[in-house]
């Protein structure tokens, strides 16, 4: 039998012996689209979804419905009724929309075009599904999802604890260059990433890996290749666009241990860019760090524990830029509600 087959067939049989334990409805928003496509495709693989909701101002994957998961899958019309219905119910809401960087750009340079496509979502997000946890994957998300608070609060339904900014893609790619330096499994590799998503707001804590042996111009390359694996990947795509099959895969691990957690596991832990205490005395109401999710979305947010004067530095360089996309977010909404 071939590996897909193997793999498909585990994935089916998990899927069918799996009884869901309560109905937990995940809307995509952005479906049709480079992540929006994949990871709705994992999100029908996941037995711990019921309903999968699809929203796109494009076609999106129809034949998602077809795979023989478990849950119902329903595309929605580009309307604003479609995106209501869509929402409507919704326990996660996953937004990949928006675009994405071609080379040369900054993931701010993003900001003029996904910035009011998030603003709108997230009004339909607070009309419709007030109670989500919401996901916002678009970039610039150190800007996004201050801009999301931003019209949360504005409607009156802001839940600190419900909205995420999704960095785990910084984790994967830290894990898996971490390895492959070291010559371990990558699954074995659990390296803290804190700050933001984007550059010198990446702020990889090796030293906290156990790893004391990568040093000097060694951690710098590792570090820096953290830092812009995301350019890494607008590069070799040459104007096609930027991550999406490991974002995808990110996006789906988080959505998925949110959904352990609303469903009663304890301890799980995943990095994410979260409504912070940690920095909030120097300006930063946002700041990525572990956080422990439980049935009510942020259970614990964890400090960053102990860094090297190296780390420091990162971090120091970390909530200068970062303070300054938060602004830029908040001072959005302001002039643009
Ligand atoms: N957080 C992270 O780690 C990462 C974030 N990204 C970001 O994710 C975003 C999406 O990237 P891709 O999927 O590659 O782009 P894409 O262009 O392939 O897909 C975006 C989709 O959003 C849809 N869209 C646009 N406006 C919309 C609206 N108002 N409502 C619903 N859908 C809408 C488009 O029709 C398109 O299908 C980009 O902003 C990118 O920078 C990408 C990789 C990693
Ligand atoms: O680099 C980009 O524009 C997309 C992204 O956020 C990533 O790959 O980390």
């Amino acid at each position: 039998m071939s590996f897909a087959r193997q793999m498909f067939g585990q994935v089916q049989r998990r899927a069918f012996t799996q009884s869901a334990r309560q109905n937990s409805k995940v809307a995509v928003l952005g479906a049709a689209g480079g992540i929006g496509q994949p990871l709705s495709l994992l999100m029908k693989l996941n037995p711990r979804v019921t309903n999968l909701a699809l929203y796109d101002i494009r076609l999106g994957p129809a034949d998602i419905s077809h795979i023989n998961t478990k849950s119902v899958v329903k595309g929605y019309d580009p309307t604003p009724s479609g995106l209501r219905e869509c929402l409507s119910g919704a326990e996660i809401v996953l937004i990949p929309a928006g675009v994405p960087r071609k080379p040369g750009m900054t993931r701010d340079d993003l900001f003029n075009t996904n910035a009011s496509i998030v603003r709108d979502l997230a009004k339909a997000v607070a009309d419709s599904a007030p109670n989500a946890n919401i996901l916002v994957i678009s970039n610039p998300v150190n800007s996004t999802v201050p801009i999301c608070r931003e019209i949360l609060k504005s409607k009156g339904v802001y839940n600190p604890k419900r909205l995420f900014g999704v960095t785990t893609l910084d984790v994967v790619r830290a894990s898996r260059f971490v390895s492959s330096i070291k010559g371990t499994d990558p699954a074995n590799e659990n390296i803290t990433v804190v700050g933001g998503h984007s550059g010198v707001t990446i702020v990889p804590l090796i030293s906290q890996s156990g790893h004391t042996d990568i040093t000097g111009e060694k951690l710098d390359t590792l570090v820096n290749r953290i830092q812009f694996g995301g350019d890494e990947v607008v590069k070799a795509k040459d104007g096609a666009g930027s991550a999406t099959l490991s974002m995808a895969m990110a996006g789906a691990r988080f959505a998925e241990s949110l959904l352990r957690a609303s469903q009663g596991e304890s301890n799980v832990v995943e990095p994410t860019f979260v409504d912070s205490p940690l920095y909030k005395n120097k300006g930063v109401d946002f700041f990525a760090s572990k956080v422990t999710l439980g049935p009510d979305g942020v259970q614990e947010i964890h400090d960053v524990g102990k860094l090297t004067d190296h780390e420091q530095k990162l971090l120091d360089a970390c909530l200068e830029d970062l303070k300054k996309n938060i602004e830029k977010g908040v001072k959005f909404v302001a002039e643009n509600p």
